[in-house]
Protein backbone atom coordinates (compact mmCIF):
# COMPACT_ATOMS: atom_id res chain seq x y z
CA UNK A 1 0.00 0.00 0.00
CA UNK A 2 1.30 3.46 -0.95
CA UNK A 3 1.57 5.82 2.01
CA UNK A 4 0.49 9.46 1.71
CA UNK A 5 3.34 11.92 1.04
CA UNK A 6 3.65 15.62 1.77
CA UNK A 7 5.02 17.55 -1.20
CA UNK A 8 6.38 21.09 -1.28
CA UNK A 9 4.71 21.77 -4.63
CA UNK A 10 2.55 19.87 -7.11
CA UNK A 11 4.60 17.78 -9.55
CA UNK A 12 1.83 17.36 -12.14
CA UNK A 13 0.94 20.96 -12.77
CA UNK A 14 -2.10 20.92 -15.06
CA UNK A 15 -4.58 18.58 -16.73
CA UNK A 16 -2.96 19.00 -20.15
CA UNK A 17 -5.44 17.01 -22.21
CA UNK A 18 -7.98 14.22 -22.30
CA UNK A 19 -7.24 11.79 -25.12
CA UNK A 20 -10.38 10.42 -26.78
CA UNK A 21 -10.18 7.35 -29.03
CA UNK A 22 -12.42 7.70 -32.08
CA UNK A 23 -13.09 5.59 -35.15
CA UNK A 24 -14.05 8.34 -37.59
CA UNK A 25 -12.00 11.47 -37.02
CA UNK A 26 -14.09 13.72 -39.29
CA UNK A 27 -17.37 12.68 -37.66
CA UNK A 28 -15.87 13.10 -34.17
CA UNK A 29 -14.43 16.51 -35.11
CA UNK A 30 -17.85 17.67 -36.29
CA UNK A 31 -19.46 16.37 -33.09
CA UNK A 32 -16.95 18.08 -30.77
CA UNK A 33 -17.06 21.29 -32.80
CA UNK A 34 -20.81 21.39 -32.18
CA UNK A 35 -20.47 20.32 -28.54
CA UNK A 36 -17.72 22.79 -27.63
CA UNK A 37 -18.97 25.62 -29.86
CA UNK A 38 -15.57 26.15 -31.41
CA UNK A 39 -13.35 24.90 -34.21
CA UNK A 40 -10.26 22.80 -33.43
CA UNK A 41 -7.04 24.79 -33.30
CA UNK A 42 -4.80 22.06 -34.66
CA UNK A 43 -4.66 18.84 -36.67
CA UNK A 44 -1.51 16.74 -36.57
CA UNK A 45 -0.38 13.36 -37.82
CA UNK A 46 1.99 11.64 -35.37
CA UNK A 47 3.75 8.85 -37.29
CA UNK A 48 5.58 7.46 -34.24
CA UNK A 49 2.18 6.65 -32.63
CA UNK A 50 0.40 5.90 -35.91
CA UNK A 51 -2.37 8.37 -35.06
CA UNK A 52 -4.11 11.37 -36.56
CA UNK A 53 -5.04 13.96 -33.95
CA UNK A 54 -7.38 16.94 -33.69
CA UNK A 55 -7.04 19.40 -30.79
CA UNK A 56 -9.59 21.67 -29.11
CA UNK A 57 -8.63 24.17 -26.40
CA UNK A 58 -10.97 24.10 -23.38
CA UNK A 59 -9.86 26.65 -20.81
CA UNK A 60 -6.39 25.62 -19.63
CA UNK A 61 -6.83 22.06 -20.95
CA UNK A 62 -7.37 20.38 -24.30
CA UNK A 63 -9.41 17.66 -25.90
CA UNK A 64 -7.26 15.42 -28.12
CA UNK A 65 -9.20 13.34 -30.62
CA UNK A 66 -7.18 10.30 -31.74
CA UNK A 67 -7.78 7.97 -34.67
CA UNK A 68 -5.42 5.10 -35.46
CA UNK A 69 -3.75 5.06 -38.87
CA UNK A 70 -2.51 1.46 -38.80
CA UNK A 71 -3.56 -1.88 -37.27
CA UNK A 72 -0.57 -1.63 -34.88
CA UNK A 73 -1.62 1.74 -33.50
CA UNK A 74 -2.47 1.68 -29.77
CA UNK A 75 -5.74 3.44 -30.69
CA UNK A 76 -6.73 0.87 -33.31
CA UNK A 77 -5.93 -1.96 -30.88
CA UNK A 78 -7.88 -0.25 -28.09
CA UNK A 79 -10.97 0.18 -30.27
CA UNK A 80 -10.91 -3.49 -31.21
CA UNK A 81 -11.84 -4.24 -27.57
CA UNK A 82 -13.32 -1.06 -26.11
CA UNK A 83 -15.93 1.52 -27.21
CA UNK A 84 -14.99 5.02 -28.33
CA UNK A 85 -14.38 7.46 -25.49
CA UNK A 86 -11.75 8.50 -22.99
CA UNK A 87 -8.49 6.68 -23.76
CA UNK A 88 -5.98 8.53 -21.57
CA UNK A 89 -5.49 11.41 -19.16
CA UNK A 90 -2.47 13.64 -19.79
CA UNK A 91 -0.79 15.79 -17.14
CA UNK A 92 1.62 18.63 -17.75
CA UNK A 93 4.99 18.43 -15.99
CA UNK A 94 7.90 20.88 -15.83
CA UNK A 95 10.65 18.24 -15.87
CA UNK A 96 9.54 14.98 -17.46
CA UNK A 97 12.73 13.06 -16.66
CA UNK A 98 12.50 14.01 -12.99
CA UNK A 99 8.81 12.97 -12.91
CA UNK A 100 9.60 9.67 -14.63
CA UNK A 101 12.25 8.95 -11.98
CA UNK A 102 9.85 9.91 -9.19
CA UNK A 103 7.03 7.73 -10.53
CA UNK A 104 9.38 4.76 -11.04
CA UNK A 105 10.53 5.13 -7.43
CA UNK A 106 6.85 5.17 -6.37
CA UNK A 107 6.35 1.82 -8.13
CA UNK A 108 4.52 2.96 -11.27
CA UNK A 109 5.28 1.08 -14.49
CA UNK A 110 6.40 3.40 -17.27
CA UNK A 111 5.87 2.41 -20.88
CA UNK A 112 8.87 4.42 -22.13
CA UNK A 113 12.48 4.30 -21.00
CA UNK A 114 13.00 7.81 -22.34
CA UNK A 115 10.60 10.67 -23.14
CA UNK A 116 9.51 10.67 -26.78
CA UNK A 117 8.08 13.34 -29.10
CA UNK A 118 4.28 13.55 -28.91
CA UNK A 119 1.76 15.85 -30.55
CA UNK A 120 1.50 19.61 -30.15
CA UNK A 121 5.22 20.19 -29.41
CA UNK A 122 5.43 17.98 -26.32
CA UNK A 123 7.78 15.38 -24.96
CA UNK A 124 5.64 12.55 -23.59
CA UNK A 125 5.79 9.37 -21.54
CA UNK A 126 3.02 6.89 -20.68
CA UNK A 127 2.26 5.10 -17.39
CA UNK A 128 0.78 1.61 -17.72
CA UNK A 129 -2.92 1.57 -16.76
CA UNK A 130 -2.37 -1.61 -14.72
CA UNK A 131 -0.18 0.40 -12.32
CA UNK A 132 -2.35 3.52 -12.34
CA UNK A 133 -5.77 2.36 -11.22
CA UNK A 134 -6.90 1.27 -14.68
CA UNK A 135 -6.22 4.66 -16.28
CA UNK A 136 -3.61 5.19 -19.00
CA UNK A 137 -1.69 8.29 -17.87
CA UNK A 138 0.46 10.48 -20.12
CA UNK A 139 3.06 12.97 -18.90
CA UNK A 140 3.68 15.98 -21.17
CA UNK A 141 6.50 18.50 -21.10
CA UNK A 142 6.52 21.45 -23.48
CA UNK A 143 9.43 21.39 -25.92
C1 LIG B 1 -0.45 11.79 -30.24
C2 LIG B 1 0.70 11.42 -29.40
C3 LIG B 1 0.41 11.33 -27.93
C4 LIG B 1 0.17 12.74 -27.40
O1 LIG B 1 1.06 13.57 -27.65
O2 LIG B 1 -0.82 13.04 -26.76
C5 LIG B 1 -0.72 10.39 -27.63
O3 LIG B 1 -1.62 10.61 -26.91
S1 LIG B 1 -0.57 8.85 -28.43
C6 LIG B 1 -1.90 7.87 -27.79
C7 LIG B 1 -1.73 6.48 -28.30
N1 LIG B 1 -0.55 5.87 -27.76
C8 LIG B 1 -0.53 5.15 -26.63
O4 LIG B 1 -1.56 4.88 -26.00
C9 LIG B 1 0.82 4.66 -26.20
C10 LIG B 1 0.78 3.98 -24.84
N2 LIG B 1 -0.08 2.82 -24.87
C11 LIG B 1 0.42 1.56 -24.95
O5 LIG B 1 1.63 1.36 -24.93
C12 LIG B 1 -0.57 0.42 -25.06
O6 LIG B 1 -1.77 0.88 -25.57
C13 LIG B 1 -0.82 -0.27 -23.68
C14 LIG B 1 -1.47 0.67 -22.66
C15 LIG B 1 0.48 -0.86 -23.12
C16 LIG B 1 -1.80 -1.43 -23.94
O7 LIG B 1 -1.26 -2.19 -24.98
P1 LIG B 1 -1.38 -3.78 -25.01
O8 LIG B 1 -0.88 -4.35 -23.74
O9 LIG B 1 -0.77 -4.29 -26.25
O10 LIG B 1 -2.94 -3.90 -25.18
P2 LIG B 1 -3.96 -4.84 -24.46
O11 LIG B 1 -5.24 -4.65 -25.19
O12 LIG B 1 -3.40 -6.23 -24.36
O13 LIG B 1 -4.13 -4.21 -23.01
C17 LIG B 1 -3.55 -4.74 -21.85
C18 LIG B 1 -4.45 -4.34 -20.70
O14 LIG B 1 -4.44 -2.92 -20.55
C19 LIG B 1 -5.78 -2.41 -20.71
N3 LIG B 1 -5.74 -1.14 -21.44
C20 LIG B 1 -5.24 -0.97 -22.67
N4 LIG B 1 -5.35 0.31 -23.04
C21 LIG B 1 -5.97 0.93 -22.01
C22 LIG B 1 -6.37 2.28 -21.79
N5 LIG B 1 -6.18 3.23 -22.73
N6 LIG B 1 -6.97 2.59 -20.63
C23 LIG B 1 -7.17 1.66 -19.66
N7 LIG B 1 -6.80 0.34 -19.81
C24 LIG B 1 -6.21 0.02 -20.97
C25 LIG B 1 -6.52 -3.47 -21.47
O15 LIG B 1 -7.89 -3.40 -21.23
C26 LIG B 1 -5.90 -4.74 -20.93
O16 LIG B 1 -6.48 -5.04 -19.68
P3 LIG B 1 -7.01 -6.51 -19.34
O17 LIG B 1 -7.96 -6.85 -20.43
O18 LIG B 1 -7.63 -6.39 -17.99
O19 LIG B 1 -5.78 -7.37 -19.37
CO1 LIG C 1 -2.28 12.23 -25.59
Amino acid sequence: MRLPRIFDQPMLTNLEHLGLAVKNLEAATALYTALLGQEPYKREHVPSEAVDTVFFQVGGSKIELLAGTSPESAITRYLEKKPEGIHHVAFEVDDIRAEMARLRAEGFVLLNEEPKPGADNKLVCFVHPKSAGGVLVELCQSM
